[in-house]
């Protein structure tokens, strides 16, 4: 592995595209898929998903909590579907929401983003509830290790709004809203272009409704949720982030899962040509 973790997603862009293919082992699906809802059966979902992303995307997202969900022996088969994208050549996003304070996020960091650890991914998503400052260590880690964070900012599920959009009442970011002051921190450790620390920026908001716009997010990563299942049409990717859309990393869990391990391949190939399309257009 070379390069910082904004050169990596940049290649990745250039190299497959920007769809990041969603590792949700939920329970209707393993019983769709032929599977038991168990650590061997997450395993084996996560193993498959690799299999059919791989030379057709080149990011994925395991989400973490459905490996959480079998405890002790479902982090071992985390780590197995870990290990196995990461060789497989896929750029690998852990969606762990992780955030604390001090030596706890640090170890957070240091749990995912440390070449050689069991649970290594090359970015981690966290949460900025206790401060953007509250994640310098992790955000050093990356950085000196050519890894990533994406910052929560203004996620995509509704009941999201009232707390992202509230104005800061007091400090340097004072008269911002939530998310546009995570925007402006997270950028303060960004370089052009293409820095190593994004946002999350679901695809179902509206920026100008967060206090933001596409001009502050030039050369912040973002990994966007919110198509597909969730509703919105790759079509609006230039309608959502504007001049942003090149940074995005798009997210799709459930609209490439339920194909069912039979069609997953087609449906990975076909997301992956209407995205391209999208962006030639
Ligand atoms: O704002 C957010 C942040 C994370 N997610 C996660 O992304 C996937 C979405 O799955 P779909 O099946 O494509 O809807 C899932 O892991 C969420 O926890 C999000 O949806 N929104």
């Amino acid at each position: 592995m070379s390069g910082s973790f904004g050169e990596r997603l940049s290649a990745a862009f250039e190299r497959a595209g920007h769809l990041c293919v969603g590792i949700d082992p939920h329970p209707y699906l393993l019983e769709r898929w032929g599977l038991s809802d168990s650590a061997a059966g997450v395993r084996d979902f996560g193993l498959r998903v690799v299999d059919a992303a791989s030379a057709r995307a080149g990011i994925v997202k395991p989400q973490v909590a459905f490996y959480e969900r079998h405890g002790s022996a479902g982090f071992a088969a985390l780590e197995d579907v870990l290990a196995a994208a990461r060789s497989a050549g896929l750029l690998v996003i852990a969606d762990a929401k992780r955030g604390d304070l001090g030596t706890s996020v640090e170890a957070y960091g240091q749990a995912w983003l440390t070449p050689g650890s069991p649970l290594e991914a090359d970015a981690l998503t966290v949460s900025a509830f206790q401060g953007v400052g509250s994640l310098e260590a992790p955000a050093a880690l990356a950085i000196a290790g050519g890894k990533g964070l994406f910052v929560l900012t203004a996620t995509s599920n509704p009941e999201s709004v009232g707390i992202q959009t509230a104005v800061i009442a007091r400090g340097e970011q004072a008269g911002r809203s939530v998310s546009a002051s995570i925007v402006a921190e997270v950028n303060s450790w960004n370089r052009k272009p293409l820095g190593d620390i994004g946002v999350v920026i679901g695809a179902t908001v509206a920026l100008g409704d967060y206090g933001l716009s596409d001009s502050d997010l030039a050369a912040t990563p973002i990994l966007a949720p919110g198509f597909g299942h969730q509703g919105v049409g790759f079509d609006a990717l230039h309608t959502v982030y504007g001049s942003a859309a090149h940074n995005v990393v798009v997210s799709s869990s459930r609209a490439i899962l339920d194909a069912g391990p039979d069609g997953i391949t087609d449906v990975i190939r076909a997301q992956t040509r209407q995205l391209a399309e999208v962006f030639s257009a």
